[in-house]
Order: structure tokens, then C-alpha cells, then sequence
């Protein structure tokens, strides 16, 4: 079996956002794909209602096939301090002509603050690795892990674009959707992340520098986390660009010349590796709140991270295979 399903950014490509149908008869919801995570959570009519603005919310007791899993709760925080908890129920989810039976689905009681600000998001769909679920007492699987079997291919691709729908693709590479090759790197998913190494990077037409970047390929952050010296070294060839601490990283004047960043995939034997461009204006990621000259960079610290992440701005440069049957990622142009 294989599927696809279109994905759509909202404003300034801060997230993206694809419809998966829950239960019987099918209720529809706008979710968000997040590679970072592994819960399939979303809002619903268990939600604490000061807590619902907007949002369309499951209901099981609507669902035919839905049956709550008994004594199951789950409770999850995100590294920018938003979270969300509640019980779970397993019924049928579909996502571009794919079905689970009998999907975990994390229903909400509580979310904070930055979920019920996020009208258009009515929850998260996590396609990283079951091991950081966060249901209680048994983890559950993912939407990904519970299809793999029944996919023609085990991986799925993320082909996010820069102010336009992408897709995801379930089961299958779609030749057509890049140019070159696709070059494969081992992951880790020790962690539960899509974890990788990229062996470099280069800004503008500058040389390539070697200097390995361990980071995860996460389609649920928004930007794009490196080493401080390296983002440093970027904005040294930004004119003005500088560090605000009260703005959280670097900020330019929004009409400033922004040269391309690129990062390095894979080694071959003494060769140069294969380089994923992200074009310079892609980097000017939105005006800084209140103000329409100065605007906030895409490329920012992993200060307190530990790991680089590999965020939308870079994935949007991309094709990407998630390769699940062969624990490894691809990345190509296009
Ligand atoms: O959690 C995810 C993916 N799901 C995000 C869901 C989500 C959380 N608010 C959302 C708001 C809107 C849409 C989705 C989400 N990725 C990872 S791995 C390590 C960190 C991390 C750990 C410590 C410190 C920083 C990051 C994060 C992280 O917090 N990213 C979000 C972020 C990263 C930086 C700044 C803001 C958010």
C-alpha cells in the first residue's frame, strides 16, 4: 500500500499542515506532521473549553469504532515549554488514503497556551520513533510504525515548500518530486528522533567547512538550530545582522541581502559530499513582533538544545525520506 497526502504552511511557513480523518463516520482534522515527536495527540471534546478557540475537535463518543483504552494517560512538554495531556481511545485513522484500524489517539483535557493561540493546528501527528511515546502505562505506536508493514516501501518522504502546499508520501519515493540523487546517511533513532550527522556546511559561495553537525530532521520545529559558531559565521555575512537577546537571537533589517546557507549529506570515499542549499531569502523568517523593518532569522542558536535541529527551513530546501525499513534518511534537491 501507499498514499500521499497534501500539507500546507501557514503564515511564514511556521508550520505545516495536513488533513487526517479519526473514527466512524470520519471527523476531519487539520494536524500538524512532526518528525520530533511520537505522539498522535489532538484537540477534543474532553478539552477544557477556555482552552478550545477555534480548533476543530474529535469526539469518540461521535465514533462508532472508537474504544477508550482503558487506564491509558499520556502528558507531553515540548522544548519550548507549550504541553498538552488528557486519555486515550484507539479508533480508525486515515491520512491520504492510508487507514489504522486501531490507532492510539491522544485526546486532550489540557493544552497550554501556545496550542489554544494556534487556531489552525487541531493537534500533532509524531512519525518519530515509538520509544519517546508518551502514554502511560504502555506506549503506544505511531501512525508510521503501525502501517510499516503494509507499505509497499517502509519509509515515508516529507517535500515541504516555501510559501506553498508539499506533500507527504507513505510507501513510496516519488522520482519525480526531486532532481539528482537521493544521498542515504545512517540515523540514530537512539533517542527517538530521526537523528543524523551532516558533515558540514558552506555560507554563500564560500568554501565548504568541515565540521560535523549532529542534529535531528525534524518537521515539527519551525527553523533551523545550529552550533552558535557556525550561525555566528553566517550572520558575519549579513550587514547588520546581530544578536538581540530581548528579540531571543539575531535580527536584520528586513530588506538586507541574505546569502544561501547550505549543509553537507553523507561522505563519499575522500569526495565532496552531496550539498542541500537553502536559498538566502528563505533565511528571513518574519518581522520581529512590533516592528515591520527589523525581522528575525531562520538560522538561530542550539544553545540549549544539546543537538542541532534540522527544522522546516531546511527541510522545505529538500526532498526527504524517512526510511524506516532501513533506519536511515535520504535527502536530494529539487
Ligand atoms: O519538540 C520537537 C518537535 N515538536 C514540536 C511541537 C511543537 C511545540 N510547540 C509548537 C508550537 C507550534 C507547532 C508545533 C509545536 N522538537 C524538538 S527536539 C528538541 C527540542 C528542544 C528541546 C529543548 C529546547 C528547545 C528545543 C524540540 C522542540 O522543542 N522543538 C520545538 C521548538 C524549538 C525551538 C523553539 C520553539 C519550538
Amino acid at each position: 500500500a501507499h498514499g500521499s497526502a497534501e500539507t500546507t504552511p501557514g503564515p511564514h511557513d511556521v508550520e505545516y499542515l495536513t488533513t487526517i480523518s479519526i473514527g466512524t463516520p470520519p471527523q476531519n482534522l487539520s494536524i500538524n506532521i512532526d518528525t520530533g515527536s511520537s505522539d498522535l495527540w489532538v484537540f477534543s471534546a474532553e478539552t477544557t473549553s477556555s482552552e478550545v478557540k477555534g480548533q476543530t475537535v474529535y469526539d469518540p463518543s461521535l465514533s462508532s469504532t472508537a474504544a477508550q483504552l482503558q487506564g491509558a494517560t499520556w502528558q507531553i512538554s515540548y522544548g519550548d515549554g507549550s504541553s498538552s495531556g488528557g486519555d486515550v481511545y484507539l479508533d480508525r485513522v486515515a491520512l491520504g488514503g492510508l487507514t489504522v484500524a486501531a490507532q492510539a489517539v491522544e485526546c486532550a483535557r489540557n493544552v497550554s497556551g501556545e496550542f489554544t493561540a494556534d487556531g489552525s493546528s487541531d493537534g500533532l501527528m509524531g512519525l518519530g520513533f515509538g520509544v519517546i511515546n508518551m502514554v502511560k502505562p504502555v506506549r503506544q505506536k505511531t501512525f508510521f510504525e503501525n502501517l510499516q508493514a503494509g507499505l509497499d516501501e517502509a519509509v515515508f518522504t516529507a517535500d515541504l515548500k516555501h510559501g506553498m502546499p508539499g506533500r507527504y508520501n507513505f510507501g513510496y519515493v516519488d522520482s519525480s518530486a526531486y532532481t539528482g540523487d537521493i544521498t542515504y546517511v545512517p540515523i540514530n533513532s537512539t533517542d527517538g528522533y530521526w537523528g543524523w550527522t551532516s558533515p558540514g556546511y558552506a555560507v554563500g559561495s564560500g568554501a565548504f567547512k568541515d565540521e560535523a553537525i549532529v542534529g535531528i530532521a525534524d518537521t515539527g520545529t519551525t527553523l533551523l538550530l545550529l552550533p552558535s559558531d557556525i550561525v555566528a559565521d553566517y550572520y558575519r555575512q549579513v550587514d547588520g545582522a546581530k544578536y538581540e537577546r530581548n528579540q531571543g537571537g539575531y535580527v536584520f533589517g528586513c530588506d538586507v541581502a541574505l546569502p544561501d546557507f547550505a549543509f553537507g549529506v553523507g561522505h563519499t570515499a575522500g569526495g565532496s559530499p552531496a550539498m542541500i542549499k537553502i536559498p538566502g531569502k528563505y533565511v528571513n523568517y518574519a518581522p520581529v513582533g512590533g516592528s515591520s523593518t527589523k525581522c528575525y532569522g531562520g538560522i538561530q542558536s542550539n544553545d540549549f538544545i544539546g543537538a542541532s535541529i534540522f527544522g522546516d527551513l531546511a527541510l522545505k530546501a529538500a526532498f526527504v525520506v524517512f526510511d524506516g525499513g532501513n533506519m536511515r534518511i535520504g535527502w536530494a534537491s529539487k
